[in-house]
């Protein structure tokens, strides 16, 4: 099978002249979850909306399981952006309908039976939602695709540490093992044990493509420790 993800010499540089990615080399295998970590500003989302269509490449290419970001790469691709896009006005059992009928690869049980387990009521309104809840239902809309690659951009950012392990879990056991994950986040230590592999991503430029065992074992210390040693202020 082509890799899921592969970049060569992809560079964006915005309307400033400033480039956000440069030059940018990467081959992504199927079947991993994988977190895409840097500091703020190194062009993780930069990455991620090259990788959903949402921005075009100044130099170099992208392809996704062999195709250039397009229609066909969207219905393969389940994304939860940084900000929500859904209609604050519409109740949860509408959105899974709205999904259902837009989405041929949406499973409504899997969406109803994760709110079930989160307490979350199909009836509410998302506006009514504390912020973290929602961030929970976008989560469970957009895990409940059976896609072939999930790109999370910041999944437990506003989440209590209570439901963190849950979610997580949700994620674990919600995408089969051919799909892929890529996920952005500052909150490395409550999420690395759950991750396959890791990209450093330093002033748009990759530093680091590893396998989270092998940082473990040849390095002997954690995602979270070898992050703050490699980006310390
Ligand atoms: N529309 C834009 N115009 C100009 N510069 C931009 C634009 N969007 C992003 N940038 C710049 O590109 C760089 C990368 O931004 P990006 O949002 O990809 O970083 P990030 O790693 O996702 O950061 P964070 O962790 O803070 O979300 C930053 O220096 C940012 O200021």
């Amino acid at each position: 099978m082509n890799p899921i993800i592969e970049c060569r010499g992809l560079s964006k540089k915005y309307a400033n002249d400033f480039y956000a990615l440069a030059n940018l080399n990467l081959v992504l295998e199927r079947g991993q979850i994988i977190g895409l970590l840097g500091p703020n500003g190194s062009g993780k989302t930069t990455l991620i909306k090259l990788i959903n269509d949402l921005l075009v490449p100044t130099e170099g290419s992208i392809w996704i399981a062999g195709k250039t970001p397009g229609v066909e790469t969207k219905k393969l691709i389940s994304y939860l952006p940084e900000r929500t896009y859904l209609d604050s006005t519409m109740k949860i059992q509408d959105l899974i309908h709205y999904f259902t009928d837009f989405y041929g690869n949406f499973i409504p049980e899997r969406a109803y039976h994760m709110l079930e387990d989160l307490k979350i009521k199909p009836e509410d309104r998302l506006r009514t939602l504390s912020k973290g809840t929602k961030e929970k239902v976008q989560l469970i809309l957009v895990m409940s695709r059976d896609a072939d690659l999930y790109i999370l951009d910041e999944p437990i950012g506003g989440v209590d540490p209570a439901a963190r392990d849950y979610i997580l879990n949700t994620i674990l056991t919600n995408y089969n093992e051919n799909a892929t994950i890529l996920l952005s986040t500052q909150l490395i230590a409550d999420i690395e044990n759950i991750l396959d592999r890791v990209l450093f991503l330093k002033n748009g430029q990759i530093i680091l493509n590893a396998a989270v065992d092998e940082i473990r074992m040849e390095q002997g210390k954690s995602v979270d420790t070898l992050f703050r040693e490699v980006f310390r202020c």
